[in-house]
C-alpha cells in the first residue's frame, strides 16, 4: 500500500521526457514520488482528489534570508546602500536568536502557503533557522551569512561560525537540510576572506552562497580596488564551480557570462528585489541562452516584500520582455523552469520533477477560480494569471504539510501572533536606540 495518491489531477511534469497528463495520478510511497501514469490499482492511506487542479513539482526558492519577514514594509522606497547601512543593518543589530526564530517561522509558514517546497537562506542565528526548517517538514539550503570588512579578526570570528554551522548541520534532517558557506559578498568580503572560504568548503564539501553584482556600485568598487569586476576577481582565485550558487547577477559583462556558465555556476534571479531596489536588470535571456543554471529567488522580505514564487515568476517574465523589446523573451514554460528544474539542480536536490523515483515535493494548485479560467494553456495560467492563494496542497518528501488549504506541520495563527509580537518588540529596541 502507497502513503499518497493524488489523483485525477491535469499532471505538469516538468520532466522533458515525459509527457504531461490530462487526467492522472501520483503515486507517493516512503518519500518519493512511485507512479506517474493514467490509472493505478493501486491503493494507499490518503487519496487526495485533485479535480480541476494542476499537480506540478513545487517551487524552489534559490535566494532568500527567511527571518527578514520581520522587516517587511519597514523600510521602502531606497537604494540598496542606504536601505542597509542606514535602516537593515542598524535594526538588525538587536536582532535576538528568538526573533529569527519567530522571523523564520513565519517565512516557512508563508512558503508552505504558496507552494514552495525549499529554499536556498542566508542569515544570522542560523541553528535557530535550522531548527525552523526541521519541524516544518521543509527543505532548505542553509548558510550563515558571512560579513568581513576587511578586517582580519571579524573573518576569522565569522568563518568560525560559518564552519560551525555547517559541521553541524550538513546534511540534518533526513537530508532535508543542507549547510553552505555564505560569504555575503564581494564588497563586502576581501579576496583573501574569500579565498579562504573557498578551500573551506571544498574541504568540508561544502558548497557557496553568496551575492554577485547586485549593484553598479560594486562593479564600480571591484574595478577600482581591483582594476577587474567581481566575476573577473573571483576567476582569478577559482573560486567559481557547480557549487556556487550567486545571487543577483546583474552588472555582467558578455565576458563575465561565458565565465559563469563555463564554471557551471547556478545564477539566483531575484526579479522583484532588484526592481524595486532600482538594482538592474538581470541578462537572465542571454545566460539562458549560453545554457547558463539560471533560478529564481524572492531574496529577503524587506526588499520583495513576499515570499511568493507566482509573483517573482511573472516578474521575471515581464522584465525580460520590456528589457529586451521582444514580447517572446523567456516564455512561460521557461520561467516554469527555472522556478522548479533549475533551483533544484542549483540545490542539488532530486526534486523539480514529477518523475518516478524523485522526491514526493509536490503542490497541488486550484484552477476552479474566477481568474484562472477559461484554461487553454496550463504554463500560461501558472505564470501569468495564477496567485499564492491557489495552492491547495502542498507536500514534502512525503509528507502533507498543507490540505485543501489547511496547515497541518504548524499552527498557523500561533506563528502569526508570535511574529507579530516579536517585530513590534524588536522594532521599538531599534527605535529606543534612535
Ligand atoms: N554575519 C553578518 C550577517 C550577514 S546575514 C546576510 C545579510 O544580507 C543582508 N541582505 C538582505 N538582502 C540583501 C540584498 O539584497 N543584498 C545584499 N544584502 C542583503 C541582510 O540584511 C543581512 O545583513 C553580520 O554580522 O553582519
Ligand atoms: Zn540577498
Amino acid at each position: 500500500m502507497a502513503d499518497i495518491i493524488i489523483k485525477n489531477g491535469y499532471i505538469l511534469t516538468m520532466d522533458p521526457s515525459a509527457d504531461n497528463i490530462k487526467n492522472g495520478v501520483v503515486v507517493i510511497e516512503d518519500g518519493r514520488i512511485t507512479d506517474v501514469c493514467e490509472k493505478t490499482e493501486e491503493t494507499a492511506d490518503t487519496v487526495i482528489d485533485a479535480q480541476g487542479s494542476v499537480v506540478m513539482p513545487g517551487f524552489v526558492n534559490t535566494h532568500t534570508h527567511a527571518g527578514m519577514t520581520l522587516f517587511r514594509g519597514y523600510a521602502d522606497d531606497l537604494a540598496l546602500s542606504d536601505w542597509l547601512e542606514n535602516h537593515i543593518w542598524p535594526a538588525e543589530v538587536e536582532l535576538t536568536g528568538s526573533d529569527v526564530y519567530a522571523g523564520t517561522r513565519l517565512a516557512c509558514l508563508e512558503m508552505i502557503k504558496s507552494g514552495t517546497i525549499a529554499f536556498a537562506d542566508m542569515y544570522f542565528f542560523m541553528d535557530e533557522v535550522g531548527k525552523v526548517v526541521e519541524s516544518s517538514g521543509l527543505r532548505a539550503a542553509l548558510s550563515y551569512g558571512m560579513i568581513e570588512l576587511w578586517d582580519e579578526e571579524k573573518g576569522k570570528r565569522e568563518l568560525k561560525e560559518g564552519k560551525s554551522f555547517v559541521n553541524e548541520w550538513n546534511g540534518k534532517a533526513d537530508g532535508r537540510i543542507s549547510a553552505m558557506y555564505g560569504p555575503h559578498a564581494p564588497n563586502t568580503c576581501s579576496k583573501e576572506f574569500l579565498m579562504k572560504v573557498r578551500e573551506q568548503a571544498t574541504e568540508d564539501n561544502a558548497k557557496i552562497h553568496i551575492h554577485v553584482l547586485e549593484t553598479e556600485a560594486e562593479l564600480n568598487q571591484m574595478k577600482e580596488q581591483y582594476g577587474m569586476c567581481s566575476v573577473n576577481m573571483l576567476d582569478s582565485i577559482d573560486f567559481f564551480g557547480p557549487d556556487v550558487l550567486a545571487a543577483h547577477c546583474i552588472w555582467l559583462s558578455d565576458g563575465d557570462m561565458d565565465i559563469l556558465r563555463n564554471n557551471n555556476v547556478n545564477i539566483s534571479h531575484n526579479p522583484v528585489s532588484n526592481m524595486k531596489l532600482a538594482s538592474g536588470i538581470a541578462p537572465v535571456t542571454k545566460l539562458l541562452d549560453r545554457g547558463a543554471n539560471v533560478c529564481l529567488g524572492t531574496d529577503g522580505c524587506a526588499s520583495n516584500n513576499n515570499l511568493g514564487m507566482f509573483e517573482e515568476m511573472k516578474a521575471a517574465a515581464l522584465l525580460q520582455k520590456v528589457d529586451t523589446m521582444d514580447p517572446m523573451a523567456l516564455p512561460a514554460r521557461q520561467v516554469l523552469e527555472m522556478a522548479t528544474v533549475n533551483g533544484a539542480k542549483a540545490l542539488d536536490i532530486n526534486s523539480g520533477m514529477i518523475r518516478k523515483g524523485y522526491n514526493a515535493d509536490v503542490i497541488i494548485v486550484d484552477m476552479n477560480k474566477a481568474h484562472l479560467n477559461p484554461l487553454y494553456d496550463v504554463p500560461s495560467h501558472l505564470v501569468y494569471s495564477a496567485g499564492s492563494s491557489d495552492v491547495r496542497t502542498t507536500i514534502v518528501n512525503g509528507k502533507v504539510l498543507m490540505d485543501d488549504y489547511g496547515v497541518v506541520c504548524m499552527d498557523e495563527q500561533k506563528v502569526i501572533d508570535e511574529a507579530r509580537d516579536a517585530a513590534a518588540d524588536l522594532i521599538s529596541r531599534v527605535d529606543a536606540k534612535k
